[in-house]
């Protein structure tokens, strides 16, 4: 069964994408079927994944959503790139700050990603969603056509503090939109370990939140390895194998595999 995964954060810079990359096509590499969304109108996952010039694509997240707003016919492979690294990639650009405006006037408007996905559930294990930063129609969207809400959340005081916001975002989605959405897990990102200030953000994270919801065991190390690999279009397991951030990133998709048993 598809298991549909939005990674969020309304905070920008906290490795929203670099997860989305690197978790999906560690799935990938467990022979899971990975289709991986852009929903994020500056294109870096699809910038990312080597597209470096979002803007002139064809079909784009922008186009589909489009055709389902115009009930237009869609197929499967509209609009699917596929990455070396065994991935399927829906891409965006700065066409869906556009849609989202659309959005503003149209019937059921929360729903709209949503339609899409749906028809795509059947080819994937698993589709993750890279959402933008800001809690806007789009981000609405993604959260209402997910399963699960992963946040990945930068270790400084600021970026944990704002997750309130967040978190009350996704309860409203769930209590009125999308009653099956949980709350799989928030990832502490960019930890730098030589600091005892990561330490302290991390034990402030568990006391506020550890109670009520999973604080992923993995956390992504700080380092310039997993910076460079955006510009590299491919994965740090391609990029830097043995690296840190690496074998985090591979804990963390055995994490997440772990926790579907
Ligand atoms: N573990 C890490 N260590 C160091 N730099 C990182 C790490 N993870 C991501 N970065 C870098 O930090 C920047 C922000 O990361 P990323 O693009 O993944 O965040 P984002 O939340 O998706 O951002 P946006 O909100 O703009 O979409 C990028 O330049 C990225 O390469």
């Amino acid at each position: 069964m598809c298991k549909v995964i939005a990674v969020t954060n309304q905070k920008g810079g906290v490795g929203k994408t670099t997860t989305t990359v690197n978790l999906g096509i560690g799935l990938a590499k467990e022979g899971k079927k990975v289709l991986l969304i852009d929903a994020d109108p500056q294109g870096s996952l699809t910038a990312s994944l080597g597209y470096v010039e979002p803007d002139d694509l064809g079909t784009t997240l922008a186009t589909i959503m489009l055709a389902v707003i115009n009930e237009e016919e869609i197929k499967p492979e509209d609009g699917i790139l596929h990455h070396e690294e065994n991935v399927d990639l829906l891409p965006a650009n700065i066409e869906l700050s556009a849609l989202e405006v659309t959005l503003g006037n149209v019937m059921s408007r929360e729903m709209i990603m949503k339609d899409y996905i749906e028809m795509m559930r059947e080819r994937y294990d698993y589709i993750l969603i890279d959402c933008m930063p800001s809690l806007g129609m789009m981000t609405i969207n993604a959260l209402v056509a997910s399963d699960a809400v992963l946040i990945p959340v930068q270790a400084a005081y600021l970026p944990v503090k704002g997750l309130q916001q967040l978190i009350k975002t996704i309860s409203m989605v769930k209590k009125r939109l999308n009653r099956k959405l949980q709350i799989m897990g928030i990832l502490l990102t960019m930890v730098d370990f030589r600091t005892n200030y990561a330490k302290d953000i991390s034990t402030m994270l568990h006391v506020t939140y550890g109670s009520k919801i999973t604080i992923f065991e993995n956390v992504i190390p700080l380092s310039v390895k997993a910076a460079e690999t955006s510009a590299e279009g491919i994965s740090i397991y391609a990029h830097c194998p043995r690296s840190k951030v690496s074998n985090a990133y591979k804990s963390l998709t055995q994490e997440v595999l772990e926790n579907e048993k």
